[in-house]
């Protein structure tokens, strides 16, 4: 493809250069770039892109898109000025791989939690329905069986575009993907045409990066202000800012909620370990989840296969045949009637949810034991919220390492620590060593009790310096219960 053919989609402020010139790929780091690469340079957290442009020259980037062009330039490369390198990215990643994006139908869902539920969901249903469909997601990104394990939740721009010229290859019709904060903020989702977006909810996490809940409010709410009218915007009625998520969106607006007046509405009926009998828009269906929040993942997944013109019918059967989603909510028996549930619950609310599923469906005389750590390197003003939330209903807490990253794990359970109230005291342990941690919880337990297993679900490493280390807490519980795999 040639330079010019590319930069018409995108608005230049200043061109150095010809633009009459090959384009033999698109590179945002200039360890990637082979010859006549264009070489996007992007301020980033840490260092600036721009720093990077005479090494990206030097293995052979014939032209560099840049925020600012430097005053000393390499003669016969080609400089193009734009206002946002990040934004313009995904414009010029898209246009190289012919709009992979318009050829489909993207959905993506944000929210602080239930993305990866959700985004699970709806590519299962939609394989069911018998399409051919991508998946972007925390766990995975799949075009329908193949699958690469993820790098991050919603990954740069370029592998974006890749990945969904894979699926366009592979005869996709649809993408569902999770839309994570930094990505919108990081404009990781520029150049994509979204057929829709849906709004979980948003509680606290993140505040590292974003600084303030009101920043990361606004970054949530850009994505709906970016959706084109043709586009439907999908909110939770229920959570607090799920109205203000679509104030300014000018896509059709849909609302969903679990008791409540919404364009969707769904009730709980009856709830128990092994799923939930739920009334949804009007139909009664058997489902094996558990939990409010879930039925109202559930419920954003049928009204998007609603919105996205699917039979009502051939849904509910479908979504009553949908299995639950890797490390969320995975209950394993021991022999001895002791329940483990593994959960990936590694915010204040998403624990606060899961405690009260249990609640509801638990028997008086059955202890709940919660194991549960924080990440390291991540917003720390989350940890002592979530102490408070295990202590306030589990019977027993086991505070203990996540990843701790780079950071110390015994400072990491500090400041979990920091959460307990007086009146609790007594019910807290501190072990550091999480195969320890769920060890004791296991000799705790007795038959019927309840272990709760929260924040890793899916990982299978546990991260400590910055090494992987093969760590599964399914494998792990399991082989305190005595269960062969
Ligand atoms: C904080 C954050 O989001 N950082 C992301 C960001 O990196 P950065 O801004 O630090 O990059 P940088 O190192 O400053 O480099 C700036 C620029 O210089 C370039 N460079 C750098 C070095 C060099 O030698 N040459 C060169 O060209 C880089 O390619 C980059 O374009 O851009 C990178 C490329 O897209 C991302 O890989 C990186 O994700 C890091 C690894 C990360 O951990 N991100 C997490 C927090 C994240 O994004 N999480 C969300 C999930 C949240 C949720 O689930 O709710 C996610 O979507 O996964
Ligand atoms: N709708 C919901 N409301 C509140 N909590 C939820 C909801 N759905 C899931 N959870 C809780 O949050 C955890 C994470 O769910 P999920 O992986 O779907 O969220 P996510 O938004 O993809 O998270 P991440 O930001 O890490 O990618 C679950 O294990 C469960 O404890
Ligand atoms: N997407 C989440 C993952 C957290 C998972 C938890 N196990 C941890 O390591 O903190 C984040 O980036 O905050
Ligand atoms: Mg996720």
């Amino acid at each position: 493809m040639k330079v010019e053919e590319l930069i018409k989609n995108i608005d230049c402020l200043e061109v150095v250069g010809t633009l009459n010139r090959k384009a033999s790929g698109i590179e945002f780091d200039s360890r990637k770039v082979e010859k006549d690469s264009v070489f996007v340079a992007q301020r980033g957290v840490h260092v600036d892109g721009h720093n990077f442009i005479i090494p990206a020259i030097g293995k052979g980037a014939g032209t560099i898109v840049c925020e600012e062009i430097p005053s000393e330039r390499v003669s016969g490369v080609t400089y193009v000025k734009v206002e946002n390198s990040n934004s313009v990215l995904g414009k010029l990643a898209s246009a190289f791989y012919r709009f992979p994006s318009s050829k489909m139908k993207v959905v993506g869902a944000t929210g602080t939690n239930g993305k990866t539920s959700i985004a699970t969901l709806l590519f299962k249903l939609f394989r069911k329905l018998g399409y051919n469909v991508g998946l972007i997601s925390t766990i995975s990104y799949k075009i329908n069986e193949a699958e690469e394990t993820a790098s991050h939740t919603t990954p740069d721009a370029l592998k974006i575009q890749k990945l969904m010229t894979g699926m366009v290859d592979a005869g996709c019709e649809f993408c569902f993907m999770e839309v994570s904060s930094h990505a919108i903020h990081q404009q990781r989702i520029s150049g994509i045409e979204f057929a829709g977006g849906i709004f979980t909810n948003i509680t606290h996490d993140h505040l590292d990066y974003h600084k303030t809940f009101a920043g990361y409010i606004k970054a949530k709410k850009a994505f709906f202000d970016g959706l084109l009218p043709n586009a439907f915007a999908i909110t939770n009625a229920d959570d607090k800012n799920g109205l203000v998520m679509l104030q300014n969106t000018s896509a059709k607006k849909v609302s969903y909620s679990v008791g409540r007046m919404a364009d969707f509405r769904c009730k709980v009926l009856e709830s128990h370990f092994d799923g939930m009998l739920l009334n949804m828009d009007g139909h009664e269906i058997w489902t094996r989840f558990v939990g409010r929040f879930n039925a109202s993942n559930l419920l954003a997944v049928y009204a998007t296969a609603i919105s996205l013109e699917q039979s009502t019918e051939e849904v509910l059967t479908e979504i009553s045949n949908l299995q639950p989603v890797a490390g969320r909510f995975e209950t394993i028996r021991s022999t001895d009637g002791k329940l483990a549930i593994v959960d990936y619950a590694h915010t204040p609310d998403a624990l606060k949810n899961v405690l009260q599923a249990i609640s509801e469906i638990r028997s008086r005389n059955e202890q709940v034991i919660t194991v549960v750590g924080a990440g390291g390197d991540r917003d720390k003003t989350k940890r002592p919220e979530m102490t408070q939330e295990a202590t306030l209903a589990s019977d027993k807490v086991i505070l203990t390492s996540d990843n701790p990253r780079t950071e110390n794990p015994s400072d990491i359970i500090k400041d979990m620590e920091a959460g307990i109230e007086a009146q609790y005291k007594n019910k807290v342990l501190s072990i550091e060593n999480r195969k320890e941690a769920i060890k004791t919880a296991v000799m705790i337990a007795q038959p019927g009790d309840i272990i709760l297993i929260a924040g890793k679900g899916h990982e299978n490493y546990q991260e400590i310096n910055g090494v992987k280390h093969h760590f599964d807490d399914k494998e792990v519980v399991k082989e305190f219960f005595g269960i062969e795999d």
